[in-house]
């Protein structure tokens, strides 16, 4: 292992240039429907419980890290910064820097493109990213009228002053202020937001329930054949994410009733099923420079090569909340010299089916390619044997900030394991949705 300082050494100015990022490996704790395993679980345990895996599969025992970046969506205001904690709590050393960002559901990703550019730039030459989010021990705050009286009783001197104060309490000071899914701009839920743009694609119930139903049976088989073997750590008694069903049948799935848009008739398609579920769960990927990971005997799977973010005007214009990453993914690839036909992985967020489904429509929509990405016409057809192949937030749920991590560690995996096609290193598109009308989009390539 290096000194805890020889991170920080830095490269002579006029050496730099870009260089490669690689992923080592990844590691998360499976992850839990809300108020099940880990439903006493703070976010700060289940983030240090995943960056401790993390130390446990490499060797990081006080192992100083140039940075580590991480976040939560649903944070508590006591964890002002909950990634310098967790870090301060797991065996790494604690001269690693930390700290905490949030982009919604995309925040690991923006977290693994941040620190990679670092490391390319030789700012750094390790880091950690990752994600957490409890939907169990989601912050609930006090009214307005509650919070006033409980300010004004700290600073009271006499006992006096304080039972005055406290006989200002009414009944409608204590109803708290409880989080919600939903978007401050329109006040609709992300699932209410989904149902109008599933049916704006017209995309079929049946079609989402076969999108679920392969998530499910891929992350099943997955499991079986060990793929999540180095990937998940046990973790309160939990071995497998608790949300998967490998039992579950078209059958089963047609006779849910819908949750989200429910005034839209026919076109009310949105189930628990074809929904994540409310979730709890931690995610955290190795970052480093070819020269770290050689100087540390560590394992290289993938090269963070390229990322993108984007973002639509959900409230005037008529582009559906979680569709960012349809022009974000254009664009990357654009960039990159690449088509949808060059990607051999593609790992989309399901946040809902529907998300997913939508996008795929909007990319073989021919006045979608000409009028919104100026193309001369759609900008393409996935293939479907290459979406999604080990599961995704259907089957494994979804707890907001650890999807990134989950996501990055498993299409690393996934490459390195394929290597080569055609003589060229196999290539993998990430893309994530995200609140806000937002997306962060990666792509990676094997070694
Ligand atoms: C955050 C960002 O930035 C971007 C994003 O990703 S947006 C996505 C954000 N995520 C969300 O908004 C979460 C949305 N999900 C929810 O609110 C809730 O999970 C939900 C309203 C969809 C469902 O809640 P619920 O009713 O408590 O679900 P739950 O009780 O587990 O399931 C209902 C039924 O469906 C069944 N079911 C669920 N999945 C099934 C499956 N795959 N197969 C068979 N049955 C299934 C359950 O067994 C249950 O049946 P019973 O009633 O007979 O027990």
């Amino acid at each position: 292992m290096s000194s805890p300082t020889a991170e920080n050494t830095a490269r002579p100015a006029a050496n730099r240039g870009i260089r490669k990022a690689v992923i080592v490996g990844g590691n998360r704790i499976p992850f839990a429907r809300s108020g099940g395993a880990y439903a006493h679980a703070s976010n700060q345990d289940m983030l240090t419980a995943a960056l401790d895996g993390l130390v446990a599969r490499f060797g990081l025992q006080d192992e100083a890290i140039g940075e580590v970046a991480a976040g939560a969506v649903l944070k508590h205001s006591r964890d002002f910064n909950l990634t310098r904690e967790a870090v301060l709590g797991s065996a790494l050393s604690a001269t690693t820097p930390a700290y905490d960002l949030q982009q919604a559901c995309a925040t690991g990703m923006e977290a693994v493109i941040g620190l990679s550019n670092k490391i390319k730039l030789g700012q750094i030459n390790s880091a950690i990213a990752g994600g957490v989010d409890s939907a169990s021990d989601a912050p609930i705050a006090v009214s307005e009228g509650l919070r006033t009286i409980l300010l004004d009783l700290n600073r009271a001197k006499s006992l006096t002053d304080k039972v005055k104060i406290l006989g200002r309490i009414r009944p409608k000071d204590l109803s708290p202020d409880a989080p919600s899914t939903g978007e401050p701009r329109t006040g609709l839920s992300m699932g209410e937001h989904q149902a109008l743009t599933t049916a704006q694609w017209k995309i079929s119930r049946e079609a989402q329930d076969e999108l679920a139903l392969a998530s499910h049976k891929n992350m099943a088989a997955a499991y079986d054949r060990h793929f999540f073997d180095d990937l998940v750590t046990p973790y309160r008694g939990l071995t497998r994410d608790s949300n998967l069903r490998a039992d579950s049948t078209l059958e089963k799935l047609a006779k849910l009733k819908p949750v989200f848009g429910k005034n839209l008739g026919d076109a009310a398609t949105m189930t628990a099923g074809n929904s994540t579920p409310l979730t709890d769960g931690a995610s955290a990927v190795l970052l480093a420079s070819e020269d770290w990971a050689q100087a540390h005997d560590l394992p290289m799977l993938a090269n963070v090569v390229d990322g993108e973010a984007g973002a639509v005007d959900f409230v005037h214009g008529k582009d559906g909340l979680l569709m960012a990453p349809a022009f974000a993914v254009p664009r990357l690839l654009a960039r990159n010299g690449l088509t949808l036909a060059d990607l051999d992985y593609l790992e989309i967020h399901e946040a809902f089916a529907g998300t997913v489904l939508s996008t795929l429509a909007a990319w073989e929509d021919e006045e979608f390619g000409k009028t919104r990405l100026g193309l001369d016409g759609a900008f393409g057809t996935v293939d479907r044997s290459r979406l999604n192949v080990n599961g995704s937030s259907l089957a494994a749920g979804h707890p907001f900030a650890a999807t990134g991590g989950r996501l990055v560690a498993t299409l690393a995996k996934m490459l390195s394991e394929r290597g080569q096609v055609d003589g060229r290193p196999a290539r993998g598109l990430i893309s994530v949705c995200a609140a806000g009308g937002q997306g962060v989009v990666a792509l990676l390539e094997a070694r």
